[in-house]
């Protein structure tokens, strides 16, 4: 049994109301949760999260250590509150009022995994913090970052069909580390600076299913076939990369806190009605037969305003669109499956 903990940074609301009017100005007040906090993605994405200022209020939730990181997190002088939660208990009020859900909640993966090996345990994590979603703030994005994506994502909206509240504009697969990897290899390879770069990553978010666009890549540089085979493939294993390289420590950690902090910031800008947020992530589409896919995605103040059209890929990536199906299509059936059982 867990004990109720709960640990704040400011002493009373008032006083942080009257600091959060001051410092904010007219930014809209934004709670965001992180639903796994305490873990090698949640702390650091605790800490980019704080470090946010369109962020009004954060909540921490982890079924351990969460006082501690909330604890520390919530020292950083910048605008929101932070509120640490640990136990089931405590999920009613880490969730309620939130704008934006993100859970980094599950185990990693070890050398000689694939990202669904961790179905087994991750799809009944995800399973049951949905189902808290949506009781407790059902009109909340959702920022789904545990893996299998290609399934967790699936199994969360059929836990909110069940629930009734399914609104497929608000359910997001993160897929930005992909695109992170993608800018980072392809600004090495091409020679150009990477804060220059963009390349989008459609598809899923495992192995062969990435699939980068780099025929669509800004800028453009004349690589060779060759080099692009291999940017592609050093693109779909990057996060085996990271869980060779980590040895048995975990996957990729400090890069995906990273690109779930950018991923998040363009939810928040979107629903703050920032124009022209585009950014990649698997979510229900049409764009293809297959009910879910990443994709470059249009946020707006409900979440997905448009998904974008896939726009021209090169024959190579034509092969790879058709490569990935028959995997991505049995990973959402199977997450459909699990939620229905
Ligand atoms: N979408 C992506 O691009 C990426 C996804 N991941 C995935 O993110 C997940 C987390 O990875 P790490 O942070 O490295 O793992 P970790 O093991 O370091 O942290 C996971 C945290 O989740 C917590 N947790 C477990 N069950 C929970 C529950 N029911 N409610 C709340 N919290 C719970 C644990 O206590 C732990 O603190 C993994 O599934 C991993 O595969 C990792 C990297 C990239
Ligand atoms: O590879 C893993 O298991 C973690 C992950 O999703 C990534 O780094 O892209």
């Amino acid at each position: 049994m867990f004990r109720c903990m709960l640990v704040r940074s400011s002493s009373s609301a008032k006083q942080s109301l009257m600091r959060r009017n001051l410092s904010s100005g007219s930014v809209p007040e934004r709670k965001v949760a992180i639903l796994g906090a305490a873990g090698g993605i949640g702390q650091p994405l605790a800490l980019l999260m704080k470090l946010n200022p369109l962020v009004s209020s954060l909540s921490l939730y982890d079924i351990a250590n969460t006082p501690g990181v909330a604890a520390d997190v919530g020292h950083i002088n910048t605008r929101s509150e932070v509120v640490g939660y640990m136990g089931d208990d405590n999920l009613v009020k880490a969730l309620e009022g939130a704008d934006l859900v993100i859970i980094p909640a599950g185990v990693p993966r070890k050398p000689g995994m694939t990202r669904d090996d961790l179905f087994n345990i991750n799809a009944g994590i995800v399973k049951n913090l949905c189902s808290a979603i949506a009781k407790y703030c059902p009109h909340a994005l959702v920022n789904m970052i545990s893996n299998p994506v290609n399934s967790t994502v699936p199994i969360a909206a059929e836990i909110f069909k069940k629930a009734g509240m399914y609104d497929e504009k608000k359910l997001f697969g993160v897929t930005t580390l992909d695109v992170v990897r993608a800018k980072t290899f392809y600004a090495g390879k091409a020679n150009v600076p990477v804060a220059e770069v963009n390349v989008p990553v459609i598809g899923g978010h495992a192995g062969v299913t990435i699939l980068p666009l780099f025929s669509q890549a800004t800028p453009q540089a004349n690589l060779s076939g060759d080099v692009l085979t291999a940017l592609t493939k050093r693109t779909q294993d990057g996060g085996t990369e990271v869980v060779e390289a980590k040895a048995g420590k975990g996957s990729a950690t400090l890069s995906m806190a990273y690109a779930g902090a950018l991923f998040a910031d363009a939810c928040l800008k979107g629903l703050n009605g920032v124009p022209d947020v585009v950014e990649c992530s698997y979510v229900q589409s049409t764009i293809t037969e297959l009910p879910f896919f990443a994709s470059k995605v249009r946020l707006g103040k409900n979440g997905v305003e448009e998904v974008l059209d896939l726009g021209p890929l090169s024959d190579f990536e034509k092969e790879g669109l058709e490569a990935l199906k028959p995997e991505l299509k049995s990973s959402i059936e199977k997450g459909v499956k699990f939620a229905n059982q």
